[in-house]
């Protein structure tokens, strides 16, 4: 049983897979609840352990020495690359790429062996563009929905609401007439405008001949936008299994 981890800056997305099928998974906000979370899954049998992290080292070691008390396996980690699986990494220091954003344009091009434009919407938005021979151009990154709606609560002294209410007023796109549709609906149409112009530039270097990848918690926001658009949202993990193959 293999146990895989992608340590974001908010969640910890991970998942156990057995001879190749998912045998458990989730979403967890800590390291505790990742720990309960494994340990509930049925016939627990971890041989292996790879994870990708985008945190600090303390945390990502700390995390890591926890997996190795806890499941007696060492936990291999996701490392910068100049290149790898014939992508090449497009950072002026290459180390300095988000891993998580390394490892989707890794696992989107073993998917489409083509030029393609990868979108996370995840804490952070990012979009990344590879060119068909495996050249990583570079990206952009922006505040996610998250922090969108934090910012503006935080600086404001009169934006004020709730989750649920939050979630309401996104079904529909119309001008807001409350606080919290006003609000949602703004950040939903910086989201949907950050597409629309990566979408742009991608047609401007490749026509029509590249391919759409979705991932991360929001991306359902913005898939109508592409419908032909391939929403994957173990993107990260198909890149981890590429980058850290079992010995
Ligand atoms: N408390 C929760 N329990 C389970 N799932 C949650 C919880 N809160 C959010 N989620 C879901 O977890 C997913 C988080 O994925 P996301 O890609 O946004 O990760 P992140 O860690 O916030 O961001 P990033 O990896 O970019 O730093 C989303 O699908 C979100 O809806
Ligand atoms: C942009 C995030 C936060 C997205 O998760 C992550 O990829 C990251 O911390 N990147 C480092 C900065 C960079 O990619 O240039
Ligand atoms: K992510």
């Amino acid at each position: 049983m293999i146990l895989e981890m992608d340590c974001g800056n908010s969640f910890i997305k991970w998942r156990a897979l057995d001879a190749g099928v998912a045998v458990g998974g989730g979403v967890v906000d800590s390291d505790a609840a990742l720990l309960a979370a494994v340990l509930a899954v049925p016939g627990l049998n971890i041989t292996h352990c790879r994870l990708v992290s985008v945190r600090s080292d303390d945390e990502t070691s700390s995390l890591v020495a926890s997996i190795v008390t806890t499941f007696g396996v060492a936990a291999q980690c996701a490392q910068p690359a100049r290149s790898a699986a014939g992508v090449s990494n497009g950072y002026e220091e290459f180390a300095r790429l988000g891993l998580d954003r390394w490892l989707a344009v890794v696992g989107a091009f073993e998917l489409a062996k083509s030029a393609c434009l990868v979108l996370d919407f995840g804490t952070a938005v990012t979009a990344d563009f590879v060119a068909a021979d495996g050249q990583h151009l570079g990206g952009f990154i922006c505040p996610g929905m998250p922090l969108m709606r934090d910012q503006l609560r935080t600086h404001t002294r009169r934006i004020r609401y709730d989750d649920l209410s939050a979630e309401q007023a996104l079904l529909q796109r119309t001008p807001g007439r409350t606080t919290v549709e006003a609000v949602e609906r703004g950040c939903l149409l910086m989201l949907r405008g950050f597409v629309m112009t990566q979408l742009e530039l991608a047609r401007e270097y490749w026509g029509e001949d590249f391919e759409v990848f979705l991932t991360g918690g929001d991306a359902s926001l913005v898939k109508d936008m592409v419908p032909e658009a391939r929403l994957v949202q173990d993107l990260v993990f198909v890149g981890l299994a590429v980058v850290c193959p079992l010995p």
